[in-house]
């Protein structure tokens, strides 16, 4: 039986942190703020805010939701970023996607501030990420991820790592951070000839495609450490993972629940960055805030 790896220690480790900075920023009578951009009610956005309003809640940031009409105007929504990137008590903004049709996101990413940009949806954060520049923020699923693989010591440096799905939310932006780790990353898409063979030589399998329990257990070798990023429901309505969990987890050494892994940890690290940004903005790094509490 390998071992399951859950989200839930690795969260709690990083909010009981959070907590503490949120205390040192209210000496300075600095609350951080997160805004939500969601436009519509798609279900798995309103399933995101909920857990990450109240992540919010626990550590202490403040939220704010702006919930926008469904067929805004891309001068409208344009309107309302730079609204919030001028309002100075905002200091993360998330943005739901994908936008609607009407929205082009090619032009709306280069309008997010890049230092309210918690999400990596600004260009200049996917560049700081690919440069391994950590004044920027990458996107908080796939950080869930490395912080899931750093907290249960899997080293990375050396390992043949194959990700699953080459998205700019999940797949992409996880080869880059694994690639930063000096993993050796195979990614595989849809004009990939036979993921399976890349997955079955690997010793890290990460999945982030939205296929209900695509990855099967011939699709894994032994021994391997198997990273589950989807969040599907189940034509039964049961909340399942990209991988056939229940029967890789006697192969895999270590496999991450889907629900209570990845998904659990992603807000821990949306608050994670949020008090980040609220730190730059503020010019305050960590050790100025201890000083001040001594
Ligand atoms: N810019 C952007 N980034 C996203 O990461 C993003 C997005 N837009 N748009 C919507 C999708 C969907 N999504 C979900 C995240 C968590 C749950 C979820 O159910 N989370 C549970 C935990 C699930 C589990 O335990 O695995 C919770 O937070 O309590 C669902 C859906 C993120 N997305």
């Amino acid at each position: 039986m390998g071992e399951i790896i859950k989200g839930k220690p690795v969260a709690d480790s990083i909010t009981e942190e959070l907590i503490q900075e949120v205390e040192l920023l209210s000496v300075r009578g600095i609350t951080p703020k997160l805004a939500i951009v969601r436009v519509g009610a798609r279900g798995d956005d309103l399933a995101y805010e909920k857990g990450a309003l109240t992540k919010c809640k626990k550590v202490g940031i403040e939220t704010q939701v702006v919930e926008l009409a469904a067929d805004i105007t891309q001068d409208d929504f344009i309107a309302k970023l730079q609204e919030l990137n001028n309002d100075a008590s905002v200091n993360g903004m998330l943005i739901f996607r994908p936008l609607p049709q009407q929205l082009d996101e090619s032009v709306i990413k280069y309008i997010i501030s890049p230092e309210k940009d918690v999400d990596c949806f600004s260009p200049v954060n996917v560049g700081k990420m690919t440069e391994g520049d950590e004044t920027g923020f990458p996107p908080c699923t796939p950080t869930a991820v490395m912080e899931i693989l750093k907290f249960y010591d899997v080293d990375v440096k050396g390992k043949d790592v194959t990700v699953v799905g080459a998205s700019m939310v999940v797949g992409k932006p996880v080869s880059i951070l694994l690639l930063n780790e000096f993993a050796t990353v195979t990614t595989c898409h849809i004009f990939t000839k036979d993921s399976a063979k890349m997955t079955k030589e690997a010793d890290v399998v990460v999945v982030g495609v939205g296929v209900p329990r695509l990855v099967k257990e011939n699709w894994v070798r032994e021994g391997a450490v198997v990273i589950d990023v989807g969040i599907n429901v189940d034509k039964d309505g049961n909340m399942c993972g990209d991988t056939d969990f229940d029967n890789i987890v006697d192969k895999a050494a270590m496999i991450t629940p889907v629900p209570g892994g990845v998904g659990s940890v992603t807000t821990s690290i949306l608050a994670k960055h949020v008090i980040k940004a609220c730190k730059q903005q503020n010019h305050v790094n960590s050790k100025e805030i201890e000083a001040v509490m001594n």
